[in-house]
């Protein structure tokens, strides 16, 4: 059991501004941080991120994956849009993370640097699709591993399961942001994720924030959904 408090980001996967718009604002005041991720910025274009962040805290999430010269750039070219949290994926290897820490940490005025979070093993893959993609010994080790590179080179936290936080915590101790999507309240449908939990065992676990999407944007009230799961956060 820990006293951590645990924060609820939004997931607003969606094609269109005005839809994004309503739900960012159901979410209100349950969700402090809205994220925007791949589907949104290809359809909508970054004009459209910037907007609807304006005057909200963002999670950009563009889950950087390139070599370390490339994501640095990229890094770079993301400061007009002031996130407040960006990713990258920690596979990339030592030199792509410590290449988009230096960038945060150039392209950013020290007061308004986002927060550096590498993605580990993605919640969509269990233990066999990760074997299949060439990584023996299970998403745990491999998460695991990829923390510690990733926290030995700049990243400020990481995007885990829940189901990894006890061990993340038992490793790194508390400083590390962690960040968790994979979230399902009781008995709602994990479509795509495998390595799911609760919202209230996430925080229990020792989660910063849990993102949730779906389970938000797919209710038929999207602020009673965001209500419930920001309540299990405190319960
Ligand atoms: O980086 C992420 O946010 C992320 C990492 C990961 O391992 N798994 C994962 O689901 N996500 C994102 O978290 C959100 C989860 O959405 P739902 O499954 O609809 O709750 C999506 O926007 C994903 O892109």
């Amino acid at each position: 059991m820990t006293d951590r408090q645990t924060g609820l980001i939004a997931a607003l996967d969606t094609r269109d501004p005005t839809q994004a718009e309503r739900w960012a604002h159901a979410v209100t005041p349950h969700a402090s941080v809205i994220k925007l991720g791949l589907e949104f910025a290809y359809a909508a274009g970054f004009g459209a991120v910037a907007r609807l962040a304006a005057g909200r805290a963002l999670f950009l999430d563009l889950k950087l994956h390139d070599i370390p010269n490339t994501v640095g750039a990229a890094v770079g070219s993301l400061a007009s849009l002031k996130p407040a949290m960006l990713t990258i994926h920690a596979s990339g290897g030592s030199a792509m993370v410590a290449a988009a820490s230096a960038a945060r940490n150039d392209a950013f005025a020290t007061t308004a640097r986002p927060l550096l979070l590498a993605v580990t093993v993605l919640t969509s893959l269990d233990d066999a699709a990760l074997a299949e993609t060439g990584v023996a010994g299970g998403a745990r080790a491999q998460v695991l591993r990829l923390a510690e590179l990733a926290l030995r080179n700049g990243a400020d936290g990481l995007v885990c399961s829940a189901r990894e936080l006890e061990a993340l915590r038992r490793e790194f101790g508390e400083s590390p942001v962690l960040v968790t999507p994979g979230i399902r309240p009781a008995g709602a449908a994990a479509g795509d994720q495998k390595r799911v939990m609760t919202p209230g065992e996430a925080r229990r676990a020792g989660a910063d924030w849990i993102v949730v999407g779906r389970p938000i944007t797919g209710a038929d009230d999207p602020a009673a959904a965001a209500a419930a799961i920001a309540a299990e956060l405190t319960s």
